[in-house]
């Protein structure tokens, strides 16, 4: 299994390109399932889940050409709506086929995704959409068996605010009959980069980034052009690792106004960041300072920024209270910091980082995604040699992370 081998305490300048999101291109990768036509997408990231995902869709009959960060998917070939577990139980996104499955074929079969590291992770609301849009939904041996000869539109009121459920049940309504209303949509730019496609394809959306979704389904969608937006989460954890290390670095291709709340933490940390359309810079001279935060539904600070944030407040000057709010077991990466020497205790949701001033580099273990990106940003920082294993979290979502570090500075490289 892959590692990363990390000898800290090095600053970090030059310019690092920001990638296509993630938690934009899975959903969007999807929507090829909707049509019989060609999907043309830029700006799609080197990532293990789109791998997965394509694979996933690839063994549906789904058509996939691929060059550099552009890729091609034709779903006029599609025989088997089903997603098998092997495939489902490495990514949850995968529950994203449900719907675009549903709406274009009348029947699926995907298996439940189950938890994960960070939580139990429920799916039931995707269900309790699809129901009210009349399909008929039975789990039996771990897997989802929906059919439906055609949904029909329905007013929904998610129990709470889901971002994946969002996307799914909006995959579902834009080829439904009549009219669908999603009442307490998750407003995330991916689900906003989602719609917009989707109307490009023939959708008929209104309220795109608000709370409200009104969708009228129309018979079939066309082929369309998408560029991926920016990576946010890929972003902050750059601007993370520099206030960290201390340093100059500009990112391109990406945008400040994906992102606001965590860059007033940045700021509030003590980071000079700049901006324009399309780039952001960050320099930082000094000794992070502190910074307290609560996760929540965006536009509010990420819960996908909670650990790398952590990390920088391992160092800072001060103490700091992190709360965690959409997951019930996101402190994963805890006890791995303290490893590294850092002082930090968890009360509930809460975890209460005193910072140090220095800490030593150890071998740590990744347990997710993100708590594997905020290990980079601890060993990054730390002085000596951080060892990080089980790296394959940190390739489920980040796009060739330790080449884009290594070409600002940082001493990072990966051992197979
Ligand atoms: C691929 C993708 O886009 N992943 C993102 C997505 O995950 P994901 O879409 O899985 O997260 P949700 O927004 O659905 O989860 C929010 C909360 O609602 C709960 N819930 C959700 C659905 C449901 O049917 N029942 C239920 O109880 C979840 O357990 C969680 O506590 O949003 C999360 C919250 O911003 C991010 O951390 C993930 O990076
Ligand atoms: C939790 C995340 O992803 P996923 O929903 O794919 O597990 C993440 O991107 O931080």
């Amino acid at each position: 299994m892959d590692k990363l081998l990390i000898r800290g305490g090095k600053r970090l300048s030059g310019d690092v390109t920001i990638s296509g999101a993630k938690n934009a291109a899975l959903p969007i990768l999807c929507a090829a399932l909707l049509t019989a036509d060609d999907l043309v997408l830029s700006n799609v990231p080197h990532l293990q889940d789109v791998v997965t995902i394509t694979g996933l869709m690839k063994q549906m009959g789904l058509r996939v050409q691929e060059n550099g960060d552009q890729m091609v998917l034709n779903g006029n070939d599609i025989t088997r709506p089903e997603a098998p577990y092997e495939l489902v139980k490495t990514m949850r996104a995968s529950i994203l086929v449900l719907g675009p499955l549903l709406a274009r074929f009348g029947q699926a079969k995907v298996s439940l995704p189950g938890g994960c590291a960070i939580g139990s992770r429920p799916v039931d609301q995707h269900i309790k959409g699809l129901q009210a849009m009349g399909a008929e939904i039975h789990i039996e041996g771990g897997y989802i068996y929906a059919k439906a000869k055609r949904l029909k539109g329905a007013r929904i009121v998610t129990d709470m605010i889901t971002v994946t459920g969002t996307e799914n049940l909006l995959m579902a309504a834009v080829l439904a009959d009549g009219e669908t209303v999603l009442e307490n949509a998750a407003r995330e730019p991916e689900v906003g980069d989602l719609a917009n496609l989707l109307v490009k394809m023939g959708a008929k959306i209104e309220g795109i980034g608000t709370d409200r979704l009104v969708i009228q389904g129309v018979e079939q969608l066309h082929g369309a052009s998408h560029e991926v937006i920016a990576d946010r989460i890929e972003t902050g954890t750059f601007l993370c690792a520099v206030a960290a290390t201390g340093g100059d670095v500009t990112l391109r291709r990406t945008r400040a106004g994906l992102l606001d709340a965590a860059l007033d933490k940045l700021r509030d940390a003590g980071a000079i960041l700049t901006s324009g359309e399309d780039w952001i810079r960050i320099q930082m001279a000094r000794r992070p300072k502190a910074v307290s935060f609560r996760t929540t539904e965006y536009p509010g600070f990420p819960t996908d920024m909670q650990a790398q944030f952590m990390a920088l407040n391992c160092i800072a000057d001060g103490t700091s209270h992190v709360t965690e709010t959409i997951f019930e077991n996101r402190f994963m990466h805890v006890q791995e910091l303290n490893r590294l020497g850092t002082a930090i205790d968890v009360e509930g949701n809460t975890a209460i980082v005193t910072g140090v001033e220095k800490f030593i580099g150890a071998p740590v273990m990744a347990t997710d995604l993100r708590a594997s990106a905020s290990l980079v940003i601890a060993g990054l920082a730390a002085q000596g040699e951080t060892v990080v294993e089980r790296i394959y979290h940190l390739d489920r979502g980040y796009d060739r992370m330790e080449a884009k570090l290594s070409a600002i500075g940082a001493d990072i490289q990966r051992i197979k």
